[in-house]
């Protein structure tokens, strides 16, 4: 079943941040949000995971309409939220350590194998570089056994060659890690390799400008290379919207 927000508008402390928001997020698909700075893409993350209520309009998921704090969502917020007194492999298991729920050590061996942090299970958090902070935080994601994902620029901050190295981790995961995915980022270029489908918004107070279906048959940097034409004409309708906005990209 998807995640459907209809006709979502919010307003906070009188400024409006949200205005008419109306998209679909079809079940097994991965969607980005693109925006210009302050749009309110975290915003539209943080209706979901019920933190923040619309001012009128409607969120849903699974046919059931969202109306509080829920656990149908792993949520990744934009900081890592590591706890820094607690070892790599205790951070990515917080999930089952909080319900109770037994630990499969031996999942967990293989993702951390997969991730290339099995060296580093018993370190802190501090002992490791930013990009595989990033990384231990994207696989607590992964280990949550939510059927929705819900990432707020999990790459934020990372250099260029880091960056480029877990967006192809994170399309290279296994098709049982996969789950439906919304994505917020402010790399065009990342939304264009990563997504089945982009929403543009505009600036604030955001509504949806333009919705992007990608299928290409193979997904890879080749490909990524031919999308030059669309990362322009992404980049031109956030900067005309910034302008009419009077706001500077
Ligand atoms: N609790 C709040 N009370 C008042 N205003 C808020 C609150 N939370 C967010 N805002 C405002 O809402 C706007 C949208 O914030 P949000 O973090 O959703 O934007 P964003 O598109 O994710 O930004 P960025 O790309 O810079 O991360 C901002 O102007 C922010 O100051």
């Amino acid at each position: 079943m998807p995640i459907t927000l209809q006709n979502v508008s919010l307003t906070l402390d009188k400024l409006d941040i949200l205005n008419d928001v109306t998209a679909t997020i079809a079940d097994g698909s991965f969607v980005s949000l693109i925006a210009p700075s302050g749009a309110g893409k975290s915003t539209i993350l943080k209706l979901l995971t019920g933190l923040l209520t619309p001012s009128t309009g409607s969120l849903a998921v699974e046919g059931q309409p969202i109306t509080g704090l829920n656990t149908t969502f792993s949520y990744l917020p934009q900081e890592d939220m590591l706890f820094p007194w607690y070892t790599i492999d205790q951070n990515i298991t917080l999930y089952q350590r909080i319900n109770h729920q037994p630990v499969d050590q031996e999942r967990v061996t293989e993702l951390l194998t997969l991730c290339g942090l099995l060296p580093y299970r018993k370190f802190l958090p501090h002992q490791l570089s930013g990009g595989m902070r990033q990384r231990v935080a994207l696989l607590g994601t992964m280990l949550n056994p939510a059927d929705y994902r819900l990432l707020d620029e999990p790459f934020g901050a990372l250099d260029a060659m880091t960056r480029g190295l877990m967006q192809d981790w994170l399309l290279g995961l296994p098709a049982e890690l996969k789950r439906t995915t919304l994505l917020v980022t402010h790399d065009i270029e990342e939304a264009i390799y990563l997504s089945d489908r982009i929403l543009v918004l505009s600036a604030r107070p955001a509504h949806v400008v333009q919705d992007i279906a990608l299928t290409p048959i193979t997904r890879d940097r080749a490909w990524l290379a031919t999308q030059a034409p669309l990362k322009a004409e992404i980049f031109e309708l956030l900067r005309a919207d910034c302008l009419a906005a009077g706001e500077q990209l």
